[in-house]
């Protein structure tokens, strides 16, 4: 459903799909939780693209994403440089990334969600990173993604269209919905693991 631009309708049902599929995923138990994060770690233990990747930008859950902090173990394991988004303080809603080490302090941030503190020197130019996993609260068949609202990643994979990290969507099986009002800053992700399957945006 594409709507160029978005009416005050289209608004609200965007609004209200993001309140019932955050709302879904935060009832999730947590023993669903962890075998969320198996799966995806099987997903990930046998994608090419991840196998040859050496930076890959992760983030830390909260609100019911499917937590992934194990999954970070495992890229640790696998030697991979792995880096968090910290919003950044001049640039309105745009990330930076900054490594993440076992040894790296975290801070919450305005939302309560934990990042590293801000190192200037530390951050990573974008284009750097290979693979990106990004959040999302919904998703359909065609890899559109709903955020949490910010345009953070809407911005971020914007940067990615031509060169860059590959994305990667993160979600529960239970956030796919059917379809929404798309807006014409929304890109769409080439790829979305949910603990099912891999998505593959078609061609
Ligand atoms: N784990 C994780 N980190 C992430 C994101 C994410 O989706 N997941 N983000 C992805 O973008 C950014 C944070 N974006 C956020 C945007 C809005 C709200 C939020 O709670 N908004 C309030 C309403 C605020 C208002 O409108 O005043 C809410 O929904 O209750 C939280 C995070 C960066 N880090
Ligand atoms: N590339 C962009 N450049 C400028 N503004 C943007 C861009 N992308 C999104 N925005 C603005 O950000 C706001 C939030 O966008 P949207 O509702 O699509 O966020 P979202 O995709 O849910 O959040 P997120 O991307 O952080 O997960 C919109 O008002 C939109 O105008």
């Amino acid at each position: 459903m594409i709507n160029f631009p978005l009416t005050e309708e289209n608004l609200l049902l965007r609004q209200k799909i993001r309140s019932q599929m955050r709302e879904h995923r935060r009832l999730l138990s947590e023993e669903k939780q962890r075998s969320a994060v198996q799966s995806v770690i099987q997903h990930v233990s046998i994608h090419e693209k991840i196998s040859l990747a050496q930076h890959i930008g992760v983030f830390l859950s909260f609100d019911g994403e499917i937590p992934t902090q194990p999954l970070i173990e495992y890229l640790w394991q696998q030697n991979k440089k792995v880096y968090l988004p910290v919003v950044d303080p001049v640039l309105e809603a745009h990330l930076l990334f900054v490594p993440y080490h076992k040894s790296t302090p975290l801070i919450r941030n305005k939302w309560n969600i934990f990042e590293p503190p801000l190192e200037p020197t530390q951050v990573i130019p974008f284009e750097k990173l290979n693979i990106l996993f990004v959040p999302l609260v919904a998703f359909d068949k065609n890899g559109q993604r709903l955020g949490m609202g910010g345009g953070f990643y809407d911005r971020t994979l914007q940067k990615a269209v031509s060169k860059g990290p590959y994305p990667i969507g993160l979600a529960h099986d239970c956030q796919r919905v059917n379809n929404f009002p798309i807006a014409k800053w929304d890109i769409p992700l080439p790829e979305i693991m949910t603990p099912s399957k891999i998505w593959q945006r078609p061609s």
